[in-house]
């Protein structure tokens, strides 16, 4: 069967992610990679894939079954997605919690006008994490449900970071409570603030003559990303920062806690150890592109979440072999 042509939109840590993770997945092709640099100045993977501008990308809507955006969420999605949704079927990891809902209806009134599917906030969270919250919520309808991240470090909060005026270079580490953990895990069901579970903490390189107080003070209070957390921003030198700040591990858990009809204690978790957030996300997003192409070939159009996709569309499997994993 004919390859699906995938395309990424943006080279960053996702982008070259999705690169990595198309080599394993022989029924998809990348066919190019959209940057808005120099296409000259971005070096990719493979050096045969060619580099296309952003500008040019419109000319492209034939040759592409799946434009995988790589932007980041804080300053680039929410300008890429709605725009690229109406040339492409699109795949995002759009991870700002707090407006995911408007995202959705700026998707969606594009990509039901132009017959796309714009598939959003896809990863592990948003992604594998919210599916994991839904069932937990569906299957144990009397509980609580937590999510924990790290120690690692978060890509979005990372961007965010760097989008702030006057950073070179900034890294952010999310560490969870181990007295929140210990207090959930323990069957408590304790009520637990935003700021109760984990704390934030940054690295940063300044550009040449920027205000550390001011660097700092616009991370701390910066809405949706730190302003609800306790927040620590320390800063170093670029050496500092190329020996012990460019691994990008990270990892998590949601737990499900709850009785079920007739008081017994019940618990679901699920949980991930990523040495590599950025390509286990971007393994996600191929997952999603194999399953956002269906869905438009079989003429479904809008904005979609995981929770709006049959999980057999993922599979490269047939459905008879995939019915064999059934048990
Ligand atoms: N849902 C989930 O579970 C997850 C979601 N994410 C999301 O992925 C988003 C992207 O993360 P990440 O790839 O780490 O972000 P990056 O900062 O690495 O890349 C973001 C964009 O910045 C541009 N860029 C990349 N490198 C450079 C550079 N050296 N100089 C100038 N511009 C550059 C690229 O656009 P261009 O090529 O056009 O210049 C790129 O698309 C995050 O914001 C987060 O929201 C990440 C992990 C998990
Ligand atoms: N979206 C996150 C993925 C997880 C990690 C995270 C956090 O550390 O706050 N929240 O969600 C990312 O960009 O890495």
């Amino acid at each position: 069967a004919d390859q699906i042509r995938v395309a990424i939109a943006g080279y960053g840590n996702l982008g070259r992610g999705v690169e990595a993770a198309l080599r394993q997945n022989p029924d998809m092709q990348l066919v190019g990679v959209f940057s808005r640099r120099d296409p000259e100045s971005v070096t990719l993977l493979d050096p045969s894939v060619p580099v296309y501008a952003m500008s040019e990308v419109e000319t492209f809507k034939d040759e592409v079954d799946v434009m995988v955006l790589c932007g980041g969420s804080k300053t680039d999605l929410p300008e890429q997605g709605p725009h690229l949704a109406q040339f492409f079927t699109t795949v995002d990891s759009f991870d700002t919690h707090a407006t995911v809902n408007d995202y959705y209806a700026a998707l969606d009134a594009p990509a039901k006008k132009a017959g796309t599917v714009a598939m959003m906030s896809i990863g592990w969270d948003p992604g594998l994490f919210s599916l994991n919250r839904a069932f937990g919520e569906a299957v144990l309808a009397e509980g609580e449900t937590y999510s924990f991240w790290g120690k690692g470090l978060s890509q979005g909060h990372s961007q965010a970071v760097r989008s702030v005026e006057g950073v070179k270079k900034g890294v952010q580490y999310t560490l969870p409570s181990e007295d929140a953990i210990a207090r959930v895990r323990s069957g408590e069901q304790p009520t637990l603030s935003t700021r109760e579970k984990h704390v934030r903490e940054c690295y940063v390189v300044l550009e040449d003559g920027a205000d550390a107080d001011a660097v700092r003070e616009a991370i701390v209070t910066m809405p949706h990303y730190f302003a609800e957390y306790d927040s620590v921003v320390h800063f170093i030198d670029d050496d500092t920062f190329a020996r012990e700040h460019t691994a990008m591990p990270h990892g998590g858990f949601v737990i499900r806690s709850g009785v079920t009809g007739d008081g017994n204690r019940q618990s679901i978790e699920y949980s991930l150890k990523l040495d590599s957030n950025p390509e286990f996300t971007a393994s996600a997003l191929v997952a999603y592109a194999r399953a956002a192409y269906r869905m438009a070939k079989r003429g479904e159009s809008g904005a979609r979440t995981v929770f709006d996709v049959a999980p057999g569309l993922l599979s490269p499997k047939d459905p008879a072999q995939l019915r064999k994993e059934l048990l």
